[in-house]
């Protein structure tokens, strides 16, 4: 029996992650001094896990060091800040990288605005992703420059495309629109309020969720051929009572409509992971430009 060939709507988020890494690496191996990349996490988040234990590796295929560290729980607002500082002013540290969730009492913008920009490595300060308005997006947010890369990766031509970003999360759906908009996409953000998400998604060439939803969007709710990227990262329990982790799309059902399609694993994943690492490559040329380090 021969293997089933390969199904061309889905988008390998893998083989994209693999060369981006790869172009890392060619970079990292002309440096002779790299500072690291820190991964912080606040408290025990399950959320974080695979993100880190990816970035970890991703990191390592890059040639990048990385370090993960967990502060307690319980460490304060002021603390955290404090470390956030000293490590702005450590030469042996490249970037920095919060994960979230943090717990209740944290004020997460306050402490991304802590963040020095050229240490920023996710693009969350407020002065990186306010150079999105500006359509300055070297260094932005992970996931959505993600959906930005996968879009790419089906040859469609972005000027004047029809986008429908459904979800306006600050770290995805907001930064994500900006940047289709500097592609030339016509973007429509739909929301939890959006009245009919059907009505508009239907009309769109390029469809991208991130609502958290498993199973959200359905084969009814695009047009045949269009692109749909799944930014959804939702755990689900099979009839077994197996744990498995699903995007917001109905994937087998959507596939026979859409003309790409992107999986969950192996789609929107990997490409965040290996982004990640490229900011952190474009914060070392940005520190090198700015006699930061040599
Ligand atoms: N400040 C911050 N930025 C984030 O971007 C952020 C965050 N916090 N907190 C958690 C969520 C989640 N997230 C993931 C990224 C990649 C995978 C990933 O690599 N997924 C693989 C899983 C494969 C496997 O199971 O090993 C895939 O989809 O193929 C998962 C989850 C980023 N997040």
């Amino acid at each position: 029996m021969t293997a089933a060939p390969p199904d061309h709507r889905l988008i390998d988020g893998r083989k994209i992650a693999t060369d981006i890494l790869r172009e890392c690496k060619n970079y990292t191996d002309e440096q002779h001094a790299l500072g690291r990349v820190v991964s912080i996490c606040i408290g025990d988040v399950p959320e974080t896990e695979v993100y880190v234990r990816n970035q970890a590796r991703g990191a390592m295929r890059a040639g990048l060091p990385f370090e993960q560290v967990n502060w307690d729980a319980n460490i304060t607002q002021n603390e955290a800040k404090q470390v956030i500082q000293q490590m702005n002013d450590d030469a042996s540290i490249l970037g920095m990288i919060i994960q979230r969730p943090t717990p209740e009492h944290i004020n997460i913008r306050t402490l991304q605005s802590a963040v020095h920009p050229l240490k920023d490595v996710e693009g969350m300060n407020p002065a990186s992703i306010g150079n999105i308005v500006y359509s300055d997006v070297a260094l932005a947010p992970c996931t959505a420059a993600a959906s930005v890369e996968l879009i790419k990766q089906t040859g469609l031509k972005l000027e004047g495309l029809e986008v429908v970003m459904i979800g306006h999360s600050e770290i995805v759906g907001k930064p994500a629109a900006m940047m289709l908009m500097a592609e030339g996409a016509t973007v429509t953000v739909c929301h939890h309020l959006t009245r009919s998400v059907a009505m508009h998604s239907r009309r769109a060439d390029v469809v991208v969720v991130a609502v958290g939803n498993a199973g959200f969007l359905g084969p009814d709710m695009i047009k045949p051929g269009a692109a749909v990227i799944d930014i959804g990262i939702n755990q689900i329990q099979d009839e077994d009572g197996n744990f498995e982790i699903v995007g917001d799309v109905q994937t087998e059902a959507v596939t026979e409509v859409a003309g790409w399609i992107t999986p969950v694993p192996g789609g929107v994943g990997p490409v965040t992971v290996a982004i990640l690492i490229r900011n952190a490559i474009v914060a070392h040329k940005r520190q090198i430009a700015a006699g930061w380090i040599e």
